[in-house]
């Protein structure tokens, strides 16, 4: 049996389980690999299992994987990754790097992580009476709400998701409270860990350009259940550009697992 060495990171609570895979020890195609690290029973136990790989052109490639081996754009797991990178030593406080949809920039100060996100053309963004589904490299359904602290997302949450319109696919469920202008609160319901994750970085984005969209200012600062994000965007002939996600990833520890 192979054992490998991983570490644990966390930005606002959307832990994962990071791996530097430079050797390509591990198979980037296997999704076996990310059901079993990130299993909270069996496993290390995370909302995501993340590889750092070698890229010819860019810094470094991140290759993320949800808990049921899924694969999508993760926002706070671009940003621990780039944190993981730095430890490493492959980048100083600036990358270039290839994620799940497409090339990023980032900054580091200190535990700050701060991410550019891809344009969301206003082909992704689609409003509804009641909420909208919103493209940020991940899908989200964003519907605001009151008093969110006492949803129970989790149910609530997957009642969207598992509807005839979401079951095949799959969508991440947002629920937001506008606190003031340039303050949201958002909780969220995750497919791929299918439950409320702490933090969703591509979630709270999708909610900062639907708070824009409802009369708010950018940037917004956002609480999650796990800390305070920040997002930066302009509004461009209804597309989002030049949009960043700003917050703290840190390590947690380091360990070995056998496979
Ligand atoms: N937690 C992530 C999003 C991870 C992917 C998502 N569960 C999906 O499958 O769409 C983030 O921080 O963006």
């Amino acid at each position: 049996m192979a054992s490998i060495e991983f570490y644990k990171y966390q930005g606002t609570g959307n832990d994962f389980v990071v791996v530097d895979n430079r050797s390509q020890k591990l198979y980037r195609n296997d999704k076996s690999i990310a059901q079993k690290l990130c299993d909270r029973k069996f496993g290390v136990g995370s909302d995501g299992l993340i590889l750092i790989e070698d890229h010819e052109e860019y810094d470094f490639e991140m290759i993320f994987f949800n808990p049921d081996g899924s694969q999508s754009m993760c926002g706070n797991g671009s940003r621990c990754a780039v944190k993981f990178a730095q430890f490493l030593g492959i980048i100083g406080n600036q990358t270039t790097f290839l994620s799940t949809d497409g090339v990023h920039e980032a900054s580091i100060d200190g535990d700050i992580v701060r991410l550019s996100m891809q344009d969301v053309a206003q082909g992704k963004i689609n409003t509804f009476p009641e909420h909208f589904t919103i493209n940020t490299g991940s899908p989200h359904y964003v519907i605001f709400a009151s008093n969110i602290k006492d949803k129970n997302v989790k149910e609530e949450g997957a009642s969207i998701r598992y509807s005839e319109e979401f079951a095949v696919d799959g969508i991440n469920v947002n629920f937001v409270e506008k606190q003031s202008e340039n303050k949201i609160s958002v909780r969220t319901y995750e497919r791929g860990v299918e439950d409320e994750t702490l933090s969703c970085g591509t979630g709270v984005t999708a909610c900062a350009i639907a708070h824009v969209l409802h009369g708010g200012a950018s940037p917004v600062q956002i609480e999650t259940l796990g800390g305070q994000l920040s997002v930066e965007f302009e509004l461009e002939k209804s597309s989002a550009k030049r949009v960043w996600l700003t917050g703290p990833a840190k390590n947690v520890f380091k360990g070995e697992i056998e496979l």
